[in-house]
Order: structure tokens, then sequence, then C-alpha cells
């Protein structure tokens, strides 16, 4: 029988780079064909044909700056040394600033189904902090094309937490998202990532972050207004209308289930090893060139770190840690060996435990941070 796993493909190039952005991407889009030319070689190096793909996901960077044909390419290498599901999950991420009608087409007619739309917000201003290519129009027109184009598996990205932002200006960020109404809604706290310009401008002191209580009090804000507008928050920063609208790539990532990473900086993960190709375009094309995978390193995790990572991972969602998969995995009972902090979190309504599973509650999530890391601590 196949082994079930996905396939990640990183294309490392954006038009600008946004303000807060640390992911890895370059503005030189002349490296594209001879990018893709690797890609390709790098899929056949490492073809599986024993594995059953049933999610693909295209991200960035700009997966929207490819040309059609260029991904039909990716897509028929990768029919050509993998088993892919008939059903699989294509998703492909979007800039709304890099798109029209016919392009929307035409990755319908080659196999992608599922958007990703980087709108991020519904205010020029804010759009404009954030040093984004597009305005509000374009991103509500990017969304009208995308079901003009026959799309029905289309998410959303929003970010919330900029400085200044208010209660009420996310408030309306949000009611303007439902109106749309994305069946699939990731919303993210901006982090200020260091070496980014946005992290530059809270050094000189041009920006002042919000406070944690205030972040607080949006992520709460967030849960109960996508509640009630019937989206179920069923990771963090995730939402859904219904179980079957939920990412499945990404829910992948959240239960451990392993996947390949193809191109500059991405990651990959076979139940045991992770590793990761070069962060550098140049590195990557080079190493593919001379008939070596490009990897920079991998590390094999240790029990005490799939055990914290299981942690983690499962804490950011809906339904919690299956605590008799703990067990088996692990050979000890999770209540036995983390007693102490499982009380304190059970008394102060910060997590429950039901149909044995362990769960946060909305007020625990919003102090995920913490809580696991007085997990982490007694495991190391
Ligand atoms: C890596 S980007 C790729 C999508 C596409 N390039 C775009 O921006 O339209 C994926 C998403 O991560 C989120 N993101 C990236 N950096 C972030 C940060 N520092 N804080 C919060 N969200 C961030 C944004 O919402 C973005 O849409
Ligand atoms: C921030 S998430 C956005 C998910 C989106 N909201 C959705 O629901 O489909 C996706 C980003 O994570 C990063 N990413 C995901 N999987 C990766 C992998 N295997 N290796 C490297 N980067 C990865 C990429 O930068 C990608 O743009
Ligand atoms: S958020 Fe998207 S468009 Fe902006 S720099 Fe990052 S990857 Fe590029």
């Amino acid at each position: 029988m196949c082994d079930q796993t996905s396939i990640y493909i990183h294309i490392p190039f954006c038009v600008k780079k946004c303000v807060y952005c640390d992911f890895y991407s370059k503005t030189d889009l002349s490296l594209i064909p001879g990018y893709i030319n690797a890609l390709q070689k790098e899929i056949e190096k490492r073809s599986g044909l024993k594995d059953a793909i049933d999610t693909i996901y295209f991200g960035g960077g700009t997966p929207s700056l490819l040309s059609a044909k260029e991904v039909e390419t990716l897509l028929q290498t990768i029919g050509d040394c993998f088993s892919v599901a008939s059903d699989v999950e294509v998703t492909f991420e979007v800039n709304p600033g890099t798109v029209d009608l016919n392009y929307f087409r035409e990755l319908k007619n080659v196999g992608i189904n599922r958007l990703s739309i980087g709108v991020q917000s519904f205010d020029d201003d804010k759009l404009k902090f954030l040093n984004r290519i597009h305005t509000a129009g374009q991103a509500r027109n990017a969304i009208d094309y995308a079901g003009k184009a026959g799309f029905d598996n289309i998410s959303m990205d929003l970010i919330y937490g900029i400085p200044f932002e208010t209660k009420t200006a996310w408030l309306k960020d949000l009611k303007t998202a439902v109106t749309l109404m994305p069946p699939h809604l990731s919303c993210y706290m901006l982090t200020i990532e260091s070496g980014t310009p946005l992290h530059e401008q809270l050094k000189k002191g041009v920006i002042r972050p919000l406070g944690t209580s205030d972040m607080t009090v949006l992520f709460k804000q967030t849960s109960q207004f996508l509640g009630e507008a019937g989206y179920d928050h069923y990771e963090i920063s995730n939402f859904s209308k219904g179980r079957q609208n939920r990412s499945k790539h990404n829910s992948k990532y959240w239960d451990m289930i392993p996947y390949y990473g193809f191109g500059a900086a991405a990651h990959s993960y076979d139940k045991k090893t992770r590793s990761w190709n070069y962060r550098s375009i140049d590195a990557y094309i080079k190493d593919i060139c001379s008939g070596r995978l490009p990897v920079e390193d991998r590390e094999t995790l240790t029990s005490r770190q799939t055990m914290i990572e299981m942690i983690m991972l499962r804490l950011r969602t809906l339904e919690g840690l299956d605590l008799k998969k703990f067990t088996t995995l692990f050979c000890v009972s999770f209540e036995t060996r983390f007693k102490d902090i499982l009380d304190h979190i059970l008394e102060s309504s910060f997590g429950s435990v039901k149909d044995g599973r362990f769960a946060l509650t909305l007020e625990g999530r919003a102090h995920l941070d913490s809580i696991v890391e007085a997990f982490a601590e007694k495991i190391l």
C-alpha cells in the first residue's frame, strides 16, 4: 500500500518585500526560468512512486508570479515522479497585485483547485504601511475573479495587530472579509521578525508595537466574531466553514504527517528527520546542476524533541492532543508525565480533557506560547 504524503513547493520570488516578512524570497524575477528548471530536477531526483500524494502546496514568496505554463510543467513533473491521488488538494498562494481573471482560469485548467489569497487588509492605509503592492480594490477583484474562474475552495490571509490598530479597525476588516464569504480564513497576529524593515523601525522608535494584552483582545475578538459568522476556529490562526473546508495540507503539519519540501528554503519531514534546503536561490541551483541534493542540513528528532513538537502543534488545534496516541508513542501517560502543569491548566480553565483528548480553551490558546514553554521546560 502507498504511504499518504504531501508536497510543498517554495517559489522564492516577490515583486517587492513587505516590511514584516522574513519568508525567503528575492525580487530578481529574471531567475525564475532557471529556478523552475532546477525544481524539476530536484523533484525527479527525489521521486518516490510508492508515495501517494494527496496534497500539493505552492507557497512563497509569490507563486502567482509563475506563468500557468510553468505551473503546469511542475505539476506534470510531480505526476511523472509520484503517485498523485485523483482527489488531490492543490493549493496555490496568490498575491492580489499579480493576477487577473484570465490567469485564474488558466490556473484552474492546469489543475490548481484551492487558492490562498494574500489580502492582509481591506484598508488602503494599512496595506501601504505593510508595503503591499496592491490596494484593497485589487484584493476584492482577486476574490471576485477567483469565484468567476470557478474556484470554490478559497482562503484569505489577513494580518492583525499592526501598530496603532484599534479594535474597531480590525473588526471592520473582519466584517468586510465575511461579506465576501470565503470558506476559509487565516488571521495572523503580526509578528515583528528580526532582520525585517519593521524591526528596524521598532529599534529606531519609529513604531510602537501593540502590547500583549491589546493583542490578546484582538485574538479573542477574531475568534468570537468569526464564530458568530459560522466559522470554526480549528487552529490558532485558521478558521473554516465546516470541516470540509479546512486546509488539508496544513492540517498534515499539525498532525506531524511526512511531507516533501522542494525548492530553496523548503523544509521536509519524514517522521524521523527534518531537513531543509539552502536558503539561497544561487546555492540551490548550483547544487542541483552539479547533481547534488541542495540540503543545507538535517536533524533527527530525539524522542524529547518529538514530544515537545507534538504538544506544541496539537495545542494549536481545536481537537488538541490524543492522549492514547501520546501514551503509545512515548510509553508514558500524558496525565502522569505532566500532572502539575495539567492540574494548573484545568483549574484555571485554560484547557480541558474530553473524549480522551486534551485541548486548550480560547483563553488557554491566548496564552499558547507560555503554556508550550512550561511543557518544554518539563521535558528538557
Ligand atoms: C509567506 S506569505 C505568502 C503569500 C503571498 N506572498 C502574499 O503575501 O500575498 C503567507 C502569509 O504569511 C503571513 N505573514 C507573513 N509574515 C508575517 C508576519 N511577520 N506576521 C504575521 N503574518 C505574516 C501573511 O498573511 C502572508 O499572506
Ligand atoms: C503562512 S502559511 C499560509 C497558509 C494559508 N493561509 C492557507 O491556509 O493555505 C504558508 C507559508 O508557510 C511557508 N511554508 C509552508 N510549508 C513550508 C515548507 N515545507 N517549507 C518551507 N516553507 C514552508 C511558506 O512561506 C508559505 O508561504
Ligand atoms: S508577505 Fe508575501 S508578498 Fe510580501 S514579502 Fe512575504 S512572501 Fe512576498
